[in-house]
């Protein structure tokens, strides 16, 4: 086929704990990744000659080679020559619905969204664990966005463990529009005011990292218990964020307030989530907060913890 429309959800992290340092500056993660309803479109359509192209509806993120998308294409290229040079370059289009520098993922979804394209344009039939590989060259939570549904995530993010699916929960997300924060920054702040905090665990890595498969939120997912997991939601991340950005604090709280069953920031935020039982409460939890909020700035969006990643366009 000469054009694919791609779906690439958005990602939240349903537990995400900072357990040490790593030789190549990156930090040693345990998350639960959860993939949710609120998906960009990715379109790509062959264009015949040797360049990839790329146009986006969002004026806040760039159009150029340093989109993380484009990034894909010329890896994918790199590394299979002889199909780039048989089927030449395609042109992309993003429609961008994720917020930007949110702790969604937008970018990386992109980028697995388009290593998934090429190849099934290119014919390639990659494995999904060949897909990961190249998507964590891209990225730490690249890999991820690939497969999607519910995962246990560790090492740089790259590392998965696939967990039962939990598309029995709704979920709201809010996020301040002019308040985007940049992961590079949420993982140096949180270095220079906890760094030792880690290293003064006595357990090894590979002990905590076993605490945390052996840990309630697996637990809970694997034993298909909604009613524990919103009691479970833990983010290391809020502990450099809620002090700097009180407004993403409150936002939490108001959350909880208002009924949410659980509430947690996403990521490296500014995104806060609150999980809801079924549909009915998802929404009645967006109206209420919509009212207390009439802030155009506040952005609110209702949706479904879902147990797919990037996938075809109906
Ligand atoms: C925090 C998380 C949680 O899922 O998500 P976001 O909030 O960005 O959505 C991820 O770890 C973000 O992953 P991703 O956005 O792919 O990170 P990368 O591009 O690989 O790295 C961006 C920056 O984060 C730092 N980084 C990233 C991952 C990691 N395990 N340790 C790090 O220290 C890197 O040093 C780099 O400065
Ligand atoms: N396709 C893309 N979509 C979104 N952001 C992108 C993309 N390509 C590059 N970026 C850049 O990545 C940064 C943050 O990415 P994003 O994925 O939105 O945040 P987060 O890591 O918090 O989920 C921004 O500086 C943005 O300009």
């Amino acid at each position: 086929m000469r054009s694919y429309s791609l779906i690439a959800p958005a990602k939240i992290n349903l537990y995400l704990e900072i357990i040490g340092d790593r030789p190549d500056g990156y930090h040693e993660l345990a998350m639960v990744m959860q993939s949710v309803s609120l998906a960009d479109w990715v379109d790509l359509r062959a264009n015949g000659i040797e360049q990839f192209r790329l146009s986006c509806d969002s004026p806040e993120i760039p159009a150029d080679e340093n989109n993380l998308a484009h990034k894909a294409a010329v890896l994918m290229a790199q590394r299979f020559p002889k199909a780039y040079a048989q089927f030449g370059g395609v042109d992309m289009t993003l429609h961008k619905r994720i917020p930007v520098g949110a702790g969604l993922a937008g970018g990386s979804t992109n980028a697995a969204a388009v290593l998934v394209g090429l190849d099934l344009m290119w014919g390639l039939g990659l494995t999904r664990m060949e897909l990961q590989e190249l998507a964590a060259e891209l990225g730490s939570d690249v890999a991820f966005c690939i497969g999607g549904g519910t995962a246990i995530a560790t090492g740089r993010g790259e590392q998965l463990d696939p967990l039962p699916s939990v598309d029995y929960l709704w979920v709201v997300l809010a996020k301040y529009r002019s308040l985007p924060i940049s992961t590079a920054w949420a993982y140096k702040t949180y270095r220079q005011r906890f760094e030792g905090t880690y290293a003064r665990d006595t357990d090894s890595l590979q002990q905590r990292l076993e605490r945390v498969h052996a840990g309630p939120m697996v637990g809970a997912i694997a034993q298909r218990d909604g009613s524990k997991i919103p009691e479970l939601l833990y983010n290391d991340f809020e502990r450099v964020v809620f002090p700097d950005y009180p407004k993403v604090a409150a936002l939490k709280q108001q959350l909880l307030d208002l009924g949410a069953a659980g509430a947690l920031m996403s990521g490296s935020g500014s995104t806060v989530f609150g999980l809801a039982h079924s549909q009915a409460r998802a929404e009645a939890l967006t109206a209420a907060l919509r009212e207390q909020q009439p802030d155009p700035d506040l952005e609110i969006w209702v949706g479904q913890l879902i147990a797919k990643g990037i996938h075809l366009a109906p």
